[in-house]
């Protein structure tokens, strides 16, 4: 049940300790306030009774949830849905969030980002220490998950034995022994593990006051409206911390200031879940002399590093790879050393991408509800400007046409606030069927092909890399930009193919299967028309999709669909162009290599070969030559001028046997380049091919190199 939010700031009601509850009018319009001006007209159907059961996004025109208790409530008996599965993934998402939070910090005052983040593993005395609980020693053992009785024991030691005999056997006979596998030990469940993880930025900051909201408040942050945004919902932050608070049951610790302040705020608070409201534990500015601007998040959660230690280095990596404009310190700190991870990903470029624009709906992009909403917050008066004003592409000419076309209830001048229900359908109706310009991508903020290809190349060091940056096209009237990269080989870069997808410039790492992104890269693309090897070679494929909607499938926001044609077909088309690009680039290389290859085996037999023709050719020219004489045909020169098309087939082949193991014709003919004698093929001199499905023999297809072989 839910009182209703406090009109006053939350240090303003610690001070004055008021816990009168506000009056629910009040707490309807702070909530709404909170929320970005999103209109929550099921609150205001429920407030009377004081239940927050019913929470609508119209803002953003796209998230509708249900609920039957506050939202905070919601969220964390369904933390799944944002990406809290299960300790590791828990931990996983923290970082996520903080990290993209401060992200979209710093790029909103362009500054370029530097974000450290630390993992602090907490061992069990030491988080008892930090929650003032005295350590225990086990008294009753019978107690616990992995007690093992006398008799539990001698039988898992008999059966451990037995294996080992079974092996000894087994080695003894000569037979295959299986690698002995670890003893399982006692049965038990694995301790809980605990981590601080704290984030720090140089971003914008926060104002003092706003602090516990937007910490402590389920649904409130400041990335609502039309925009290209990393963070929308308001719900990151928040769930860190209800994690934190289900788990460890510690606050969330707040350092900031921003640009210009000589304090910083520190905060310490929780969330009361049933109210969704902060609770603030201490709220405080502080000397700032350094004038350090930006944020320091830190929060205790439960997690678990070891399943998910590659995931979030993996994370860190594909972030690194879309920002690499942005300088990252991730820090992994264990009581025992040698697990302690330090990663740095440097700044390559000073070049940031533009920071995306709000922008107006395209009529084409809008439903029943979402017109309503715009009516009720214009402040235009008539039809004729809130067509103009509230929506791209519609121009004074264009709006006059649609209201002729709406029919006789209608005109410019009507008063939009008062169209009624019927009315507003009609021009729902009108604008699924009439054609609009397709809306531009000025607002979008793609990561840029530059910046695309530095972060391949830094993070991945590949042999070749192409990149392609699309032109922005349109869905359901939505702008969006996809971006593409390809490269082959690299640094830790696994062979086939290896895919990285980025929406709104955030790295998706889960639920990859059913991604448009992948699909196309496995089942539309024909990586051998490309010179690619798509199980052997190693191929990274990199796709960027930016929108003022991303049109995730599942709860978890973690892929995009394949069934939004335009999506689909522009991603082929990406990854398409940048192979090819590289095809040419793979062509050269693989003659460059088969060039390096063949020097390599000229040098090692061609000589040879070469002598032994010579010896061949001589001989039997010196025969042919001795007929001709019999036969009165005299020739001094003879020897010069056999030419090799009177040698058969049959003798040649007989000849070169004896002498020649096998010689590549390929070889052959870059030899006699080599040896400077790529002059005019002569066809006097030609030598009839040979048996190319007999390996074993010269195909003579070079003409200047017999003749060279014969003089
Ligand atoms: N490091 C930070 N620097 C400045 N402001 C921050 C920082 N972290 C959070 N905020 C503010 O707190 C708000 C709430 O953050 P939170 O992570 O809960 O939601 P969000 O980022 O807006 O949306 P989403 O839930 O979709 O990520 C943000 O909108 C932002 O205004």
């Amino acid at each position: 049940m839910v009182t209703g939010a406090s009109s006053e700031s939350p240090i303003e009601a610690k001070k004055s300790k008021s816990k009168t509850p506000r009056k629910p009018k009040d707490s309807v319009l702070k909530q709404s306030k909170l929320f970005s001006s999103l209109t929550l007209s099921a609150i205001c159907r429920s407030y009377n009774n004081t239940v927050f059961n019913c929470f609508t996004c119209l803002k953003c025109g796209e998230f509708r949830l249900f609920f039957a208790e506050s939202p905070a409530e919601f969220f964390a008996e369904n933390k799944n849905i944002a990406g809290f599965d299960n300790p590791g993934k828990c931990l996983y998402t923290t970082v996520r969030e903080l990290v993209e939070n401060s992200l979209d910090s710093a790029e909103s005052i362009s500054e370029l980002p530097v974000v450290e983040i630390t993992i602090e593993e907490i061992g069990r005395s030491k988080f008892n220490s930090m929650i003032g609980l005295v350590d225990r020693e086990r008294v009753d053992e019978e107690l616990y998950d992995d007690f093992e009785s006398s008799k539990d024991r001698e039988k898992r030691l008999a059966k451990e034995a037995r294996t080992q005999e079974i092996q000894a056997k087994n080695a003894a006979l000569g037979r295959k022994v299986k690698e002995s596998v670890a003893p399982k030990g006692i049965k038990g469940r694995a301790e809980a593990s605990f981590y601080r993880v704290t984030c720090k930025d140089n971003g914008r900051g926060m104002p003092h006051d706003e602090i516990p909201n937007m910490f402590g408040r389920v649904l409130s942050g400041t990335k609502y409206g039309l925009k290209q945004t990393r963070g929308k919902f308001g719900l990151g932050a928040k769930m860190a911390l209800i994690w934190s608070k289900m788990s460890t049951g510690l606050p969330i610790e707040i350092s900031s200031s921003m640009k210009g302040n000589n304090y910083l705020s520190y905060c310490k608070l929780d969330i009361d879940i049933h109210r969704n409201i902060p609770h603030v534990h201490l709220h405080e500015t502080r000397d700032n002399k350094e004038r350090w601007h930006g944020a320091e998040i830190q929060v205790v959660i439960e997690g678990n590093w070891t399943t998910y230690r590659s995931k979030i280095l993996h994370y860190m990596r594909q972030i690194a790879v879309i920002t690499p404009y942005a300088q990252f310190l991730f820090k992994f700190v264990s009581d025992t050393a040698d697990k302690n991870v330090t990663v740095r990903f440097a700044r390559r470029t000073d070049v940031m991408p533009p920071v995306p624009l709000e922008t107006k709906y395209h009529p084409s992009a809008v439903d029943l509800l979402l017109i309503k909403r715009l009516i009720s917050e214009t402040s235009k008066q008539t039809l004729m400007q809130f067509l103009q004003h509230e929506f791209v592409n519609i121009g004074k000419s264009l709006a006059e046409r649609l209201i002729g076309e709406m029919g006789p209830d209608f005109s410019p001048k009507m008063a939009v606030k008062s169209l009624t229900s019927q009315q507003i359908v009609r021009i729902h109706q009108l604008f699924r069927q009439a054609k609009f310009d397709d809306p531009t991508g000025d607002c979008l903020s793609p990561a840029g092909e530059y910046n695309l290809r530095l972060g391949i190349t830094k993070e991945l060091h590949p042999d070749m890399v192409a990149t392609y940056s699309g032109s922005a096209q349109v869905f359901e009237g939505h702008p969006f930009i996809v971006e593409a990269g390809v490269s082959v080989g690299g640094k830790d870069v696994k062979q086939g193919l290896n895919i990285f997808r980025f929406a709104n410039r955030i790295p998706l790492l889960f639920e990859q299967g059913a991604d448009v992104v992948t699909r196309t890269a496995l089942k539309r693309i024909n990586w051998n028309s490309y010179k690619i090897n798509q199980t052997q070679d190693k191929i990274g494929v990199f796709v960027s999709i930016v929108s003022t909607k991303i049109p995730f499938k599942g709860t978890g926001k973690e892929y995009i669909g394949d069934d939004i044609s335009e999506i689909a077909s522009a991603v082929k088309s990406a990854i398409q162009q940048c192979c090819n690009q590289l095809k040419s680039k793979i062509v050269k290389k693989i003659q460059a290599r088969q060039q390096q290859e063949r020097k390599r085996n000229l040098s090692k037999y061609i000589p040879n070969a070469t002598d032994a023709l010579y010896e061949v050719l001589k001989e039997m020219a010196q025969s042919d030559a001795s007929k001709r004489k019999r036969n009165g045909a005299e020739d001094a020169e003879v020897l010069k001028k056999v030419s090799a098309h009177l040698i058969t087939q049959d003798t040649l082949k007989e000849k070169l046997a004896q002498h020649v193991e096998q010689v590549d014709y390929e070889m052959a003919l870059e030899y006699a380049t080599q040896s400077g004698v790529s002059e005019e093929p002569r066809e006097s001199l030609y030598i009839h091919p040979l048996d190319h499905e007999d390996k074993k023999f010269v195909d003579f297809h070079s003409p200047c190199f017999v003749f060279r072989l014969f003089q």
